[in-house]
């Protein structure tokens, strides 16, 4: 593509048609803000418009794929030079199903670029000029190549965006979510009865099978459960109790299958780096400890097993996550109703919405379950201890309104179904000057569901929560444990600079450092400011997350892109410390939080 409507086009393909946009600019550009050591190397190259190496591009790439989860990749921007091409097919091992080539007037890319006013160092006259130069000498070539093979798709991007839009939906279109020749085949929840069902022939296989199963599956699971004379003709309430919840409970898991785990990918990364590398080992980490989370949700209150349709319900569920895993490891259509068996023996969970359910169903660890074989009875004789892993209905059930601004903050982060998966505790909102800033005083308090039982639950269990707010150690304790965490601020009006909100926070945070420890490395805070950069445009809207991981990071995002990560506890505790601790933002939002993790620890 060429340098003209790349970004503004890949948008809108991402959103009409659900693939992932790698932008290789962005990818280079987060390098360098991440500072890490090829960053300066990268600036100066991008300054003078020229190409970046071809293996730090490629690697980066790599690594953006492996995380997206996804299969359908946008790339933009790449490949610039011929060695890119070459060097990412040897690595990648593919190569793109076709290439779209916008074409526009230097004249025109020049007024486009000059105005687009994002504060990038490469829009200037000069550099402009000097990129036009690379893009004929060096670019132009890969066009050629992908030309001479049928694969350029080229659009006239002289047009305004939603004529050039029109265009490339029609190029689009056929890749959109749609039929492949496969089915999808859903057994019952038990084999011997012989029921089995398959999917309408219109039914949808695109990338985000999961997704569409989630409107499917409900109306499937009941239709099959009514045909499960043995189980619903009693007409027993408790049964259709149950049914109720596996129902809603197979949906939320179909929506967590799409997100968390895909069996292409998984074979990609199996076949391109082998099943003990690192990419594969932590993507099978990832889904094992979701089954494992989904284990514990399940059987962790597996009751009386005396009563008989318990007991049918329990064994349907031991055997479905064996199933499950070795479905996803032979990259089967998943059996969904098998899945859906495994949510048979579910807590009372109605108030919780699916997403929520979906999303908590992360953490820990099933390695020593997953390797059994198939269909060995997958839990017998074993009982998991309860976690309580569920979001309580006490909290925040989708997404929350900060009453005074209007402004929403999701329940989870909406881009994240892995096992830091953090939920709203809180949200606050002075209207008057906090910090010294205006627009910064309004945020959300999220904290990770599981880390927040497990750390803190034994000493407060006997707490009540009317007396939690108020115990001296529990703020203390929520800083100490090194909780993952978050604080999500959102910039309310024009005009804030970025400049503003490093000084307000380095000062706030160097009082708070002092105060806790006066023999701190202050080094910490300097490296935490240096990362708001002054050419970061923060507009009415912007999010900055502020992020402890549990190794004690503080990570800084801006509109959920990473700008700077710097491991120091302390900085974490005085920043975390300004919401929860002493003479926070705002006192009441800070007991609201406190009210909100007794829900998480399971108090009412
Ligand atoms: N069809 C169009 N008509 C007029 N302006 C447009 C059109 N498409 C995009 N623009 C504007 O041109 C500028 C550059 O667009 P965009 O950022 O999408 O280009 P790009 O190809 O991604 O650039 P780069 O390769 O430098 O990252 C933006 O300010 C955008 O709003
Ligand atoms: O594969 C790539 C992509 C980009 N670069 C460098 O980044 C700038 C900006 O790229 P955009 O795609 O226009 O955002 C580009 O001029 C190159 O200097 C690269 O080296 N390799």
């Amino acid at each position: 593509m060429g340098s003209t409507v790349k970004g503004t086009q890949c948008s809108n393909i991402v959103e009409h048609f659900g693939f992932t946009h790698l932008s290789a600019g962005d990818l280079l550009r987060q390098e360098i803000k991440s500072g890490s050591e090829n960053g300066a190397m990268i600036d100066t190259v991008i300054k003078e418009g020229k190409i970046v190496p071809s293996e730090v591009t490629t690697k980066l790439l790599e690594e953006a794929i492996t995380k997206s989860g996804n299969d359908k990749f946008l790339i933009d921007g790449f490949p610039r030079n011929e060695e890119n091409r070459t060097t990412f097919e040897s690595v990648a091992k593919v190569s793109p199903e076709f290439v779209l080539f916008f074409d526009c007037s230097e004249e025109e890319m020049e007024r486009r670029l000059l105005s687009r006013n994002q504060g990038r160092s490469d829009d200037n006259i000069e550099t402009i000029r000097k990129r036009f130069k690379v893009f004929v000498e060096s670019s132009l070539p890969v066009i050629e190549y992908y030309e001479s093979k049928g694969m350029v798709k080229k659009i006239n991007a002289a047009k305004p965006i939603s004529e050039v839009f029109e265009d490339v939906k029609a190029i689009f279109r056929p890749y959109g979510p749609k039929m492949k020749a496969d089915r999808l085949i859903l057994s019952n929840l038990d084999h011997d009865l012989g029921y089995l069902h398959r999917f309408p022939s219109d039914f949808p296989m695109s990338h985000d099978l999961g997704l569409s199963l989630f409107t499917h599956v409900g109306t499937l699971v009941g239709s099959s459960l009514r045909q499960h004379r043995q189980i619903c003709s009693s007409g027993n309430l408790m049964v259709q109790e149950a049914f109720g919840r596996l129902n809603k409970f197979a949906r939320a898991f179909c929506y967590w299958l799409s997100r968390a785990s895909n069996p292409k990918i998984f074979r990609r990364l199996m076949s391109l780096e082998g099943p003990n590398s690192r990419a594969c080992q932590s993507h099978i980490n990832q889904v094992n400890s979701r089954v494992q989370n989904l284990a514990v949700l399940q059987f962790g209150c597996l009751v009386r097993e005396e009563h008989a349709v318990q007991q049918l319900l329990a064994n349907f569920a031991s055997r479905a996550l064996g199933r499950l895993w070795n479905d996803f490891q032979k990259q089967h259509a998943s059996n969904v109703l098998t899945l859906a068996g495994a949510m048979a023996i579910v807590p009372p969970l109605e108030n919780i919405s699916l997403k929520m359910l979906a999303e908590s169903m992360a953490l820990g660890n099933i390695k020593d379950y997953v390797s059994r074989p198939m269909d060995q009875p997958y839990l017998e004789g074993k009982r998991i201890k309860s976690r309580s892993v569920a979001v309580p209905s006490t909290i925040f059930q989708g997404d929350a309104i900060e009453p005074k601004t209007g402004i929403k903050f999701p329940a989870f982060l909406e881009d994240d179904s892995s096992p830091s998966t953090t939920v709203l505790v809180g949200m606050g909102f002075k209207g008057v000057k906090v910090m010294r800033v205006k627009n910064l005083d309004l945020y959300a308090f999220d904290l990770q569901p599981n880390t927040v039982s497990e750390k803190l639950g034994p000493k407060y269990a006997s707490v009540p929560t009317i007396q939690l707010k108020d115990h001296p150690d529990f703020y203390d304790d929520l800083l100490r444990e090194n909780l993952p965490m978050r604080v999500r601020l959102v910039v309310h009006y024009n005009g804030l600079s970025i400049g503003a909100v490093r000084d307000v926070f380095e000062s706030s945070l160097g009082l708070r450092l002092q105060k806790m420890n006066p023999n701190t490395d202050y080094r910490c805070l300097k490296t935490f400011g240096s990362y708001f950069n002054e050419d970061i445009p923060i507009p009415a809207g912007t999010k900055i997350d502020f992020c402890q991981t549990s190794d004690g990071q503080l990570i800084t995002e801006i509109d959920g892109r990473q700008i700077g990560a710097v491991k120091s506890k302390d900085l974490c505790r005085a920043l975390f410390g300004m919401y929860i601790g002493d003479s926070p933002v705002s006192l009441d939002a800070k007991k609201d939080i406190a009210k909100n993790v007794a829900g998480l620890m399971g108090k009412s």
